[in-house]
């Protein structure tokens, strides 16, 4: 079966063999293979503006304020003062452009590997390469893992916006670069990854709940509803190095009107705790098998 037939776009993996989602394509706006993965730019009927890489949506214009939102407010508000933030990946933009909206936030760098995506997402997806324009943003185009190497000591929050474990992302989701992670946190700093879906990906995401509770004394699972990922949802893994911390309470609340003018359009103080409520089948199966008896998301 091939990706492009017939006017359909259709997302075919490995990762969700035996489905696949399509989208009802109107043009072809952008095809290249960069030196990392092939990039594909759909305008889709039903969802405008679409990225593909080696051939799986990353965002579309109509649903991707729902990840990028999540993926940025859940560590911020759970942490009592961020200001310096690192963004490894998140070549679209879309995750600058929401931390750049947090209040206490004062610098923001972000490592991507592939410039292209960088060049691609500023011609063709300018609603999320806004990001870039932030002078908060200090962008360098490299390998996340080595950048992570080089930085000890350094940021409140690390956010991991990566495609998934096959090709260029595969290293971030190894135990190797959560040392690394936690290593360039200041003390009481968070990281918050993508982290697949717990319909599809159980046993990846409960080894790396198991790991991330070797090496953080707080691990959270949440995650965010949005159509045009598998499952129509994606989850989102949080480690805090402060052992006090509780992912599903956040410690800054925004009233109606802040999140209005932050143009906020999925998180809420609300959503933010409703994210971490998990059905059983997933909370059994993706909690580290401590048997401590904790049974909320926020494993201690
Ligand atoms: N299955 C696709 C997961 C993609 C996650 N990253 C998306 C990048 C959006 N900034």
């Amino acid at each position: 079966m091939d990706a492009l037939k017939q006017g359909w776009f259709s997302e075919l993996s490995v990762l969700w063999s035996g489905q696949s989602f399509s989208l009802q394509v109107e043009q072809v706006l952008h095809q290249e293979k960069s030196k990392y993965q092939d990039i594909l730019v759909l305008q889709t009927k039903s969802y405008g503006t679409v990225l593909v890489l080696d051939g799986v949506i990353q965002c579309t214009e109509k649903d991707e304020f729902s990840y990028q939102e999540m993926i940025s407010f859940l560590p911020l508000a759970s942490h009592p003062n961020p200001k310096k933030v690192l963004i490894i990946g998140g070549g679209d933009g879309g995750v600058a452009r929401e931390v750049a909206k947090y209040p206490t936030v004062e610098s923001i760098t972000q490592c991507e590997i592939d410039d292209r995506v960088i060049e691609v997402s500023k011609k063709y997806l300018p609603f999320m390469a806004s990001g870039f324009d932030s002078p908060k943003l200090t962008l360098h185009v490299g390998d996340g893992f080595e950048f992570m190497g080089k930085h000890q000591n350094e940021f409140d929050v690390i956010i991991t916006d990566s495609s998934d474990p096959v090709g260029p992302a595969e290293s971030l989701f190894q135990e190797n670069y959560y040392h690394l992670l936690s290593s360039a946190l200041r003390p009481g700093g968070i990281v918050c990854s993508q982290g697949e879906n717990m319909w599809y990906h159980e046993s990846l995401i409960s080894g790396m709940m198991k790991f991330c509770k070797r090496i953080f004394p707080s691990v959270g699972y949440a995650y965010t509803s949005i159509p045009t990922y598998p499952g129509g949802q994606i989850g989102l893994l949080l480690c805090s190095k402060d052992p006090t911390t509780k992912f599903e309470t956040p410690l800054r609340q925004f009233s109606d009107q802040e999140l209005d003018e932050m143009n906020l359009r999925y998180y809420s103080s609300e959503m933010h705790t409703a994210a971490f409520i998990l059905p059983r089948f997933a909370q059994k199966a993706i909690r580290p098998r401590l048997d401590n008896g904790t049974t909320n998301e926020t494993i201690k």
